[in-house]
């Protein structure tokens, strides 16, 4: 009886001995992804200064060292994804891993401890944000509901390029037109103080381009406490706060009728009593700095970009203005809810996006849990950047993927709500853009409008060919050189 008891035992024990040693020597074998020879105690933090924005600084590396790199930012841990499959593995199989954020400085500060929906770590409190994000802020209907607002921002905006009668800096006016936008569907359109909160927004935004010194060494409390860029954040921060203050006020006290609901009015309803999620007044704050800072340098860059490309492509221009002047030619100017008539106008939108992701590298995000990609174990707590940028221009996913052609997406299914991991613009995976609709909205209304109205040069006499195409160093893809055009008026603009 003795023989068979002990055969059994080998039977059961041999497969789960093998099948452990296997998990072990995997756990063993399993390393970090390769990247550049770090040196003592900054790690790679010279190979970030390279003077080029970091997108293509992240890219150049990623051709030597791989779709899935490792990069020690100081006392930081950081993985740098460039391929549509390493993205997938990120953003899709393991997102649920992925799907928190790794919070700077600036951004801890200006997000109220990190309370806003962008800044908030993966979790109870983030998913009810976003779900009144998804279905009640940025929602279809709201976005429509904007839509007077729209007409009113950009025909005033056309109304000015009509009447300057020469070159115009199509990049400052544009950029200040859309926060004003936002931040009228924010705040509200009789609110006087939101104009005065562009320049600090826009300078929260430069800020955060770079990295200090006390996000790569985070135990080092000296560091936080000497930074000049906290103290700079709360001063800009203090000065948001105190105009929000203000705002919030006239809100609960001076409601009328006639009243257009905005965003802050939504978010107010959630302060009553007795619901089953409710926010406080932090929390409110912080969901409107993410519309503010979240939802105007995103559509102006696009615009500029989209601009600036068919500029640069007079025969894709003229192919684009007399399909939006075919399709209006009897209104005499742009009705909102024909624009998805403009098919090609639409695949323009699209390949802008794709040249010029208006965030290159995403919005960081925060390995939650120690995970494999490709192979290679990504540390939990590690900073994970996504290289949009890199990703939709891979020459495996798209032929001369540095032209500008927006006729490729004619034949090609291929869409930007994040289920295409060669194509990110917006993003992917349960952190994807909830503003891509209202994003959209802002960015081919405008185009459409000036398209059908007006006729365009470049600035200075400018050649197509000369126009430069770089673009600057910044958490958003700016153009480098300001955008200068010379727009004539060709069809007349709407009565006021
Ligand atoms: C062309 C316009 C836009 C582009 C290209 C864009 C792009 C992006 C990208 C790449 C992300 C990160 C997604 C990820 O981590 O996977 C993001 C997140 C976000 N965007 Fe947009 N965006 C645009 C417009 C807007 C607008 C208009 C708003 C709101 C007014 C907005 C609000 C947000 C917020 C709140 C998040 C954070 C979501 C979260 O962490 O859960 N975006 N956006």
């Amino acid at each position: 009886m003795e023989f068979p008891s002990l055969l059994l035992c080998l039977q059961i024990l041999l497969p789960s001995l093998v099948f452990l040693t296997l998990i072990l020597a995997k756990k063993r074998s399993a390393k970090l992804p390769p990247g550049p020879r770090r040196i003592p105690l900054l790690g790679n933090m010279h190979n970030m200064i390279s003077g080029e924005a970091p997108h293509r600084a992240l890219h150049k590396l990623s051709q030597k060292f791989g779709p899935v790199m490792h990069l020690q930012l100081g006392e930081v841990s950081v993985a740098v994804i460039s391929s549509p499959e390493a993205a997938k593995q990120v953003m899709k199989t393991h997102d649920i891993h992925f799907a928190s954020r790794s919070p700077i400085i600036v951004a801890e500060i200006i997000s109220y401890g990190c309370t806003s929906i962008t800044f908030s770590p993966y979790g109870e409190y983030w998913r009810q944000l976003r779900k009144i994000t998804t279905l009640e802020l940025l929602s279809m209907k709201r976005v429509q509901s904007f839509r007077w607002l729209r007409e009113k921002v950009f025909v005033g905006l056309a109304r000015k390029f009509a009447a300057s009668g020469s070159e115009v800096n199509f990049s400052k006016q544009f950029n200040a037109a859309t926060f004003s936008l936002i931040s009228r569907a924010a705040l509200g359109d009789g609110t006087k103080q939101v104009e005065s909160l562009h320049p600090m927004i826009n300078e929260l935004a430069e800020l955060s381009a770079g990295f200090d010194i006390a996000d790569v060494f985070p135990s080092i409390k000296l560091f936080q406490w000497m930074s000049r860029l906290r103290k700079r954040v709360l001063v800009i921060h203090k000065d948001i706060d105190r105009i929000l203050e203000e705002v919030i006020h006239q809100h609960r006290t001076a409601k009328n009728d006639e009243h257009h609901e905005d965003i802050l009015d939504v978010l107010l309803e959630y302060q009553r009593d007795g619901l089953d999620f409710s926010l406080a007044k932090d929390n409110v704050k912080s969901v409107i700095v993410d519309m503010l800072a979240g939802g105007s340098e995103t559509s102006g860059t696009t615009v500029e970009w989209a601009m600036a490309e068919l500029l640069k492509n007079p025969g894709i221009l003229e192919k684009a203005q007399e399909e939006v002047r075919r399709v209006f030619g009897e209104e005499g100017t742009i009705e909102e809810s024909r624009i998805q008539e403009c098919k090609y106008l639409k695949l323009v939108v699209k390949e802008t996006l794709r040249m010029h992701p208006a965030l290159p590298l995403t919005l960081p995000r925060k390995c939650r849990e120690t995970t494999e990609v490709d192979g290679y174990v990504i540390p939990e707590n590690s900073r994970v950047i996504v290289n949009a940028w890199a990703i939709n221009r891979d020459p495996n996913y798209w032929k001369d993927a540095n032209t500008f052609q927006p006729e490729r997406f004619l034949d090609n299914l291929v869409d930007f709500k994040g289920n295409n991991f060669e194509y990110l613009p917006f993003g992917s995976g349960r952190r994807i853009c909830p503003g891509m609709s209202f994003g959209l909205a802002n960015t081919e209304f405008p185009l459409a409008l000036f398209l059908y109205h007006f006729d365009w040069k470049l600035g200075g006499g400018m050649k197509p060919e000369d126009l430069n195409m770089e673009d600057g160093f910044g958490l958003t893809a700016r153009r480098l050189k300001q955008l200068y055009l010379v727009p004539t008026l060709t069809r007349p603009l709407p009565a006021q």
